[in-house]
């Protein structure tokens, strides 16, 4: 009880996750996932897989990447190494903030995670070395429902930290926010 922080957004539904870190002479030991802490925090998910990625330099971008429904997924997502700005675009129709991005720093040092609930389109761009990303999700990996929107959108007009990141092929040809397949609906408890 009480070894987490949870920070409501200004996206309904993003939330920061900040685990209790017990430092000491050697370091510091901090239960990184609790699914009854997140529970009393009212985060009820159950999440059933777990992803890492590396990626090796900073500058790279992956995103903005989203599953449709019925395969949509939740996220909760960290940094075990390095740093990433990790940003999430409201794609939920009927969102009064539909189109518009968050930005997030996660790293290593400041143990945040953030919950990425469905109906967002997610990416990040690493800002060290060495990134490990890892993060839970609700449903399987379903590549056939697997879509992307252009990083550089200028709808959305999200402020990258770098102009001419590392793309995986994919990465540079997705669609724009305004061609995008789309079909969430913003929840009532969202
Ligand atoms: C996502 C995923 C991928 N893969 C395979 C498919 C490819 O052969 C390989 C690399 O996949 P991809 O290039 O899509 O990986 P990322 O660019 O890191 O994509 C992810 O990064 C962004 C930021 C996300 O939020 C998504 O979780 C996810 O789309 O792993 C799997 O086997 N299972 C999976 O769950």
């Amino acid at each position: 009880m009480g070894k987490i922080k949870v920070t409501n957004t200004f996206l309904k539904g993003v939330k920061i996750i900040e685990p209790k870190a017990f430092g000491d002479n050697r370091g510091y030991f901090m239960e990184s996932y609790n699914a009854e802490e997140l529970s009393e925090a009212g985060i009820h998910t159950k999440f059933i897989q777990d992803n890492q990625s590396l990626s090796s330099e900073p500058g790279i971008v992956r995103g903005l990447h989203y599953q449709l429904n019925p395969k949509c997924q939740t996220k909760l997502l960290r940094a075990l190494t390095g740093a990433i700005l990790d940003v999430v675009v409201d794609i939920r129709k009927g969102s009064p903030t539909f189109g518009q991005w968050g930005g997030f720093i996660l790293s290593e040092y400041n143990h945040r995670q953030l919950l990425i609930p469905k109906g967002f389109a997610h990416g990040f761009c690493t800002l060290t070395p060495n990134v490990n990303v890892f993060y839970k999700v609700d449903e399987f990996y379903a590549p056939e429902y697997d879509r992307g929107i252009m990083w550089n959108d200028p709808a959305i007009g999200i402020h990258w930290p770098v102009s001419n990141p590392i793309l995986s092929e994919k990465d540079k040809n997705h669609p724009l926010l305004e061609d995008a397949e789309m079909n969430f609906e913003v929840g009532v408890d969202d």
